[in-house]
């Protein structure tokens, strides 16, 4: 599609709601630019944001909404099981703080110098969870241990990743997966990312029923919003504002 169509597509929101991006979101601020177009919109309410959303190509708007109400279902009972192994009531998440799901499609094109160009820098998604479909082709790699392991890609298989929100939530007991996106010279490579995130005024803390004297919290309470201001402010999430807005006693 020429890109003044893809601008006209992802512009119909007068308020912004579509992004298309190149590289990431802070691509006036990188030290480094990616090798990545992607786009996203929120995806509930479907019947009020589906508008906004592209028309192309012809079926984007009934295939991806059919896929977002899925994914809203599958997240929900994913996290209904995350409840019951952290020890959280069932519905710890059915309110404010998994109400703004976002679907991102990301596309990462062949790129003629792979060992010099990464896809996605090293991050940890600022979300509760992410559900990742990665398609046939090799790319995301998982931080472990101090080294990085490709994920491979099963076939009718979803990549759930731990959101860095969770991480808080769960009080420390999950973690956040850090992850990056590596290119290859030969594979068009694309991806759909289901981004479980709250809404702006939610409180998000460790969840009450999992700190006690000898758990204590080790994340500080803050708005939603404040933790997006400081991580768009310093994209790695070791950033400092960030960690100064979570850490207790800094
Ligand atoms: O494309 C991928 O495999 C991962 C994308 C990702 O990590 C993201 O969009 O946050
Ligand atoms: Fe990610």
């Amino acid at each position: 599609m020429p890109g003044l169509d893809k601008e006209r597509e992802c512009g119909k929101d007068p308020n912004g709601s579509c992004k298309l991006y190149t590289s990431s979101y802070a691509y006036p601020r990188e030290d480094f630019h990616y090798w990545r177009d992607a786009v996203t919109h929120p995806c509930r309410p479907l019947d009020e944001l589906i508008q906004y959303w592209p028309e192309k190509p012809s079926r984007y708007r009934e295939v991806v909404g059919a896929y977002s109400v899925e994914m809203w279902k599958l997240s929900c009972r994913i996290l209904e099981f995350i409840c019951e192994g952290l020890g959280l009531s069932a519905d710890y998440f059915s309110n404010d703080l998994t109400q703004v799901p976002k679907i991102m499609i990301n596309h990462y094109p062949p790129c003629p110098a792979p060992s010099l160009t990464l896809g996605l820098s090293k991050h940890c998604d600022p979300t509760i969870i992410t559900i990742l479909l990665q398609g046939q082709i090799n790319g995301l790699q998982v931080f472990k241990e101090g080294r990085w392991i490709g994920v491979q890609p099963l076939p009718h298989a979803f990549v759930v990743n731990i959101g860095y929100l969770l991480q808080i939530i769960s009080n420390g007991k999950l973690k956040g997966a850090e992850h990056r996106v590596v290119t290859n010279s030969r594979y068009a490579r694309t991806t759909i990312c289901f981004f479980v995130y709250p809404r702006d005024d939610s409180l998000i803390e460790p969840g009450k029923a999992l700190v006690n004297a000898s758990n204590p919290a080790i994340y500080k309470a803050f708005k939603f919003v404040d933790f997006v201001t400081a991580f768009v402010l310093n994209p790695d999430d070791t950033g400092e504002a960030v960690k100064e807005l979570i850490t207790l006693n800094p």
